[in-house]
């Protein structure tokens, strides 16, 4: 918890009165979410509240009718369905991310499909692999150039517990370092996991702090 004297951290992600609508749908009515670096978030909230719809726009690929969004640092993004080569490999769609990144080797990506334990499925073409291993690979991609803010859209539907477990590993692992992690999710039970819980309802965002509550949390 943050102390009168210390300086609030500077936000690697900030959202300011974010409206969206579908057609007449309003569905994103001055939503705001400020995330500072290190920090847990988890977007929560009814079906069809918004929340994939403010996933994309806080990851720059779906537009706002009004508001702004300001990134001072890399973006990963997981969306719901993962986008990926049917007839690529795991290990051709890590090559193929890589040298998009311009990163020297493979070996984030390889430590992390060490880590979510899915090596024997490297030479595995995409559109061979079960609904959990696309989503680990999916993870994987959005984590290879080494992000400052992750933006996971249900990133676990079909993992399997201890996969969850790893899962969690990773996302503690980059927490220590620093790294900020959204999360959507609709898990009441993980909920202490997180440092801010971004509740979007009737468009906006009513921010309420976990018990884990390790940081100054604005949003
Ligand atoms: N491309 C689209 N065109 C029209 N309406 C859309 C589109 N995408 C989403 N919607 C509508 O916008 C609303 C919010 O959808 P969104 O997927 O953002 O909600 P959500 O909170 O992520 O839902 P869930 O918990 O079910 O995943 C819903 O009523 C949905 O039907």
């Amino acid at each position: 918890m943050a102390t009168g004297s210390t300086p609030a951290p500077l936000p690697i992600l900030q959202a300011r009165d974010i409206h969206k609508s579908y057609g007449r749908h309003p569905v994103l009515r001055g939503a705001d979410l400020t995330v500072d670096p290190g920090q847990l978030v988890a977007v929560v909230g009814e079906n069809g509240a918004g929340k994939s719809t403010l996933l994309k726009i806080l990851a720059g690929t779906l537009p706002v009718d009004r508001g702004e969004v300001t990134l001072s640092g890399a973006l990963g993004y997981c969306p719901q369905d993962p986008v990926l080569n049917a007839n690529l490999t795991v290990e051709q769609h890590l090559r193929y991310f890589a040298a998009a990144h311009r990163l020297p080797d493979l070996d984030r990506g390889h430590e992390l499909v060490r880590l979510l334990g899915y090596e024997r499925y490297a030479r595995s073409a995409a559109g061979d692999l079960s609904g959990g291993t696309r989503q680990k690979l999916n993870l994987t991609l959005a984590l290879l150039h080494d992000p400052d803010v992750l933006l996971l859209d249900e990133p676990y539907q079909g993992f399997d517990w201890e996969t969850y477990l790893r899962f969690w590993d990773v996302v503690d692992g980059l927490r220590a370092h620093g790294k900020a992690v959204v999360i959507i999710t609709h898990l009441v039970f993980e909920q202490d996991r997180f440092d801010l819980l971004a509740d979007l309802a009737d468009g906006r965002i009513t921010p309420r702090t976990s018990s884990r509550e390790q940081h100054d949390v604005r949003a």
